[in-house]
């Protein structure tokens, strides 16, 4: 999906609302943008519930013409390495369905709705070549959300298979994105990688790292949403 963040207007530049779960993420948001007000970063908190609600209260003062949901996130080995980037090239709800003995049904299975929402490709693809070209190590690929995050390697393998193109997981995006779908504006989802999706090891969290990608990451958004 392509949108015209511009559409209907005539001189005006875009305003982005940015939505982190947590403070730490919007701290690095806010360090790499650099107080370029142009861009409002709010609290979702942890989870797709949270995030929904909270991006639909900021939405309605109408004043934003496109979201992005941005902050850490765990990778998929070999798609997303650990301090590398991910720009979403569809963001999708990976556990909303029904678990059975044959395996997994998803929502649009069950014809209850869609567990996927798609991006603007050209906001994507800009921002990944933008980054690309800053030097930061970055991948476009679906980035999944899930209410609990996955703990084996059984569960990464078994997400992987299921979601093919599948690149990172976090857990607001799906939230976010159904929020801005709502008020039909675009959405896109950035994530950097603080973990490989897998075994619990948070020890072996890279939280620093991730978020310093985050704030470097940041600093380019002016010039890709003008
Ligand atoms: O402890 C800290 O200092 C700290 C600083 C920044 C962020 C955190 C978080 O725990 C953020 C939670 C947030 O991160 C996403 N996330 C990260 N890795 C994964 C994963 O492997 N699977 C699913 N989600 C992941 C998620 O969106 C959480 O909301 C701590």
């Amino acid at each position: 999906m392509n949108v015209d963040l511009h559409a209907g207007r005539k001189e005006s530049s875009s305003r982005v609302l940015i939505m982190t779960a947590v403070s730490a993420e919007r701290d690095a948001v806010i360090r790499g943008l650099n107080g370029n007000d142009r861009f409002d970063v709010q609290l979702a908190g942890v989870g797709p519930a949270s995030a929904a609600a909270r991006t639909m209260t900021a939405l309605a003062a109408g004043k934003y013409d496109i979201v992005l949901s941005a902050g850490i996130a765990g990778g998929f080995t070999g798609k997303a390495e650990v301090g590398s980037i991910v720009v979403s090239s569809e963001i999708v709800a990976a556990d909303l369905g029904s678990e059975t003995a044959e395996g997994f049904i998803s929502v649009d299975e069950l014809g209850f709705g869609s567990s996927r929402i798609s991006v603007d490709d050209n906001l994507a693809a800009r921002l990944t070549q933008a980054l690309r070209s800053a030097g930061l190590p970055v991948n476009t690929g679906k980035v999944l959300t899930v209410s609990t995050t996955t703990g084996t390697a059984a569960t990464a393998a078994e997400l992987a298979a299921r979601v093919p193109g599948a690149a990172a997981e976090a857990m607001e995006g799906y939230g976010v994105a159904f929020a801005a779908n709502e008020h039909g504006i675009p959405v896109l989802e950035i994530r950097s990688i603080s973990n490989a999706v897998g075994p619990r090891d948070r020890s072996a969290w890279r939280i620093q790292e991730a978020l310093q990608a985050l704030e470097a990451t940041s600093s380019i958004l002016p010039e890709v949403f003008k």
